[in-house]
């Protein structure tokens, strides 16, 4: 165990960032991936609680798409992912729909709540929070893309920032299904980096957290020793033309970005695997993950 002195050194060392964050809103985007097992997302839940307790905004957009792909294996679907989009038929929405803000959404708001703050599960529906419209998938061949059609995948066409203002203004923590509608009323399947990108830039949030399962970005993802802490702008888009960034990375790296152009001031991705990841990123010298920067 730790000295007093080591203790008090830990605590002390948090103090400027406490005080640089006091009053910021954070967006912290749980990704499924990282809802590995309950000890793991206690902590995360302890986390955004402490994030509460010392004066900052926190805003939780959750994913849950290895729950929304057990479902689908429940009902005999079989899951296609394009460039880290899943292809979303009619069916396929409503059951994205049914776990993201049926399920995912309410536990998160459980957990939260026991841990002493008041959180508020909200899908994209709700007060026409994300306005959405269809999104076509870019496909990446060498030099040429191609844009394929992937059903009710929604891109985020405008947040309305009146209720998350009013909720964050009354010490609640939002809490966010990546679920969007369309001008018909319909639903949108929308990947929840793009969402959390949205709301941190609508928002002008100090960070937007990506909690992931890999540490952050690789140059190699075979070779961990080719980790990357800072990531450019124009890195990050070489990165994702030439193939070095696949999968569910294209979309948290493009989502980064998105939130910088927007107004976000910081954006990283970091290890949800790691327990406590969130205050090791926001009150510790070091920091950890991959910042991606303008
Ligand atoms: N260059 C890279 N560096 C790190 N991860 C990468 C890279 N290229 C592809 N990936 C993949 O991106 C995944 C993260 O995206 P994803 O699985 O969609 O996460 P989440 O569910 O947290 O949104 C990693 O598990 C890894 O397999
Ligand atoms: C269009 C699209 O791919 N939507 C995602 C929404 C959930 C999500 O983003 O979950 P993770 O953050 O856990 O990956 C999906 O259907 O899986």
């Amino acid at each position: 165990m730790f000295a007093a002195n080591d203790k008090a050194a830990i605590l002390v060392e948090a103090l400027p960032y406490i005080q640089e964050f006091y009053g910021k809103t954070v967006v912290v985007k749980y990704g499924g991936n990282a809802m590995i097992n309950e000890e793991l997302k206690d902590k995360v839940m302890q986390d955004v609680a402490l994030m509460k307790y010392v004066g900052i905004h926190p805003v939780i957009v959750h994913g849950g798409g290895p729950e929304i792909t057990g479902f689908l294996g429940k009902v005999g679907k079989e899951t296609e992912f394009i460039s880290g989009l899943r292809v979303t038929d009619e069916e396929t929405v409503e059951i994205a729909e049914m776990v993201l803000d049926g399920k995912i959404n309410s536990d998160i708001v459980t957990l939260l709540n026991r841990r002493g703050v008041c959180a508020v599960g909200l899908s994209g529906k709700d007060a026409n929070l994300i306005r959405a419209q269809k999104k076509l998938a870019t496909v990446y061949e060498g030099e040429a893309r191609k844009k394929v059609d992937i059903g009710y995948v929604g891109q985020v066409e405008r947040i309305d920032t009146r209720l998350l203002r009013d909720l964050i203004a009354h010490d609640y923590i939002p809490v966010i299904a990546p679920i969007g509608v369309g001008a018909d009323g319909e639903s949108y399947n929308i990947n929840a980096d793009y969402v959390a990108a949205e709301i941190a830039g609508a928002l002008g949030a100090e960070k937007l957290l990506l909690l992931t399962d890999v540490e952050g970005v690789y140059k190699d993802y075979e070779d961990k020793s080719s980790f990357i802490s800072t990531l450019t702008a124009a890195e990050a888009r070489r990165y994702i033309e030439d193939g070095t960034l696949t999968g569910g990375m294209i979309p948290k790296v493009e989502a980064c970005l998105r939130a910088l152009e927007a107004g976000a001031a910081k954006t990283h991705i970091i290890d949800g695997r790691l327990g406590h990841s969130i205050i090791l990123e926001l009150f510790t010298s070091s920091g950890i993950g991959t910042q991606v920067e303008k």
